[in-house]
């Protein structure tokens, strides 16, 4: 479906009070794209999402605000991208009514609250152990953005899974009575997912950079043919001689595939996962110039965040990586299904 594109600029929209002046169509859906700015086709896809949904008499709001909270390093605040003209032309063209971009001041009138939201034990693995206090002072924006624009439904990218899944978990926990919604991760043609960051890299260490998304592509497609080989092992020879019965089937590559499914173990799966990402990773670290340094590859439930284990056979997983190259720290993460392996 093609969402329909308000013609108008959004309305600029810099305090509370403009915000709670905005005429809220008659019982039609709000619904909330938060970013911190500097947009790109990722977050247009976020706002198209929203239009789509909210429909055309519906009313969809972005939000841009570069949350000091959820920085550790001043630097990486201080270098923040803030492009507000460009995103509210970004922002119109996919469909927003109205861009809320308040300072600093307007979002924490009395200084840095003391009360905050706490991110739990999930909030303190992977992105959260990498950068302390970072998911405690997202979900306090986020509970503050949620409370201030009052939509019916929110949008987020599963490119920032643990964010969006902490979010989810608030909403839950706590009573928010807003949708939340996860929209697919937007690549470049090379396969580097969209982040405001990319702009940072060097033609060399974007380079090095693909070794993310290269080694989550080589993990899903070595899951992809470690299940095809028990499809067809099952099929072939039901509880029997697996490898005897690719090779009654007579084709061109039996042999191979008998050899293949022969050294497939059950509940090897993750294990063969991770070998499969990391090679590429251990690759760009060794050889990458410049080197990429790995902060984490982990393969994890996505519904606490906790390690995959080994025997794990049948279920959904998320594959994310975390890395610095040069200056610049990047996240990325693939969604993996694990079939019921024999
Ligand atoms: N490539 C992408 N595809 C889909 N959604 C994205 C993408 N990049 C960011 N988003 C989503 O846009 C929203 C705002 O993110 P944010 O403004 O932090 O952008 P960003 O490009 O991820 O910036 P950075 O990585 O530098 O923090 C978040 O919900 C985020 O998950
Ligand atoms: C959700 C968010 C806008 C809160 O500052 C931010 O973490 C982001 O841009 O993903
Ligand atoms: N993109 C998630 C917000 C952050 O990196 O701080």
């Amino acid at each position: 479906m093609t969402p329909a594109v308000p013609t108008a600029p959004p309305a600029l929209l810099r305090t509370a009070a403009e915000l709670d002046a905005l005429a809220r169509p008659a019982g039609a859906e709000r619904a909330v794209v938060m970013t911190m700015g500097a947009l790109h086709e990722g977050h247009a896809s976020l706002i198209r999402a929203a239009r789509a949904a909210a429909g055309a008499d519906g009313q969809v709001v972005v939000t841009v605000f570069v949350n000091p909270l959820q920085f550790g390093e001043a630097a990486d605040l201080d270098r923040y991208p803030r492009t507000l003209d460009a995103d509210l032309e970004i922002a119109g063209a996919a469909g927003a009514d109205a861009v809320f971009a308040p300072g600093v001041d307007e979002v924490y009138p009395g200084g840095e609250p003391q009360v905050r939201i706490t991110a739990g034990p999930m909030g303190e693995r992977l992105e959260g152990a990498a950068r302390p206090g970072h998911f405690d002072g997202m979900l306090t924006v986020v509970a503050k953005l949620l409370h201030l624009t009052r939509p019916d439904e929110a949008f987020y990218g599963q490119k920032d899974a643990q964010q969006l899944a902490l979010i989810r978990r608030m909403a839950r926990d706590l009573n928010f009575g807003v949708r939340i919604t996860g929209v697919p991760t937007v690549r470049d043609p090379d396969g580097l997912a969209l982040s405001s960051r990319n702009r940072f890299l060097s033609a060399e260490e974007r380079r090095t950079a693909l070794a993310l998304p290269r080694a989550l592509f080589a993990a899903r497609d070595r899951l992809a043919a470690q299940q095809a080989l028990h499809e067809r092992a099952r099929a072939t020879a039901p509880g029997g001689d697996r490898a005897a019965g690719l090779n009654r089937l007579g084709e061109v590559r039996a042999a191979a595939d008998a050899q293949a499914v022969a050294l497939v173990r059950p509940g090897g799966a993750p294990a063969a996962v991770r070998a499969a990402a990391r090679l590429i990773l251990d690759e760009a670290a060794g050889r990458g110039r410049p080197p990429l340094a790995l902060d984490y590859l982990a393969l994890i439930d996505p519904a606490d965040f906790t390690e995959i284990p080994d025997d794990r056979e049948s279920g959904e997983a998320i594959l994310a990586v975390a890395a610095r190259v040069g200056d610049t720290r990047l996240i990325d993460n693939i969604p993996l299904t694990f079939g019921a392996l024999t």
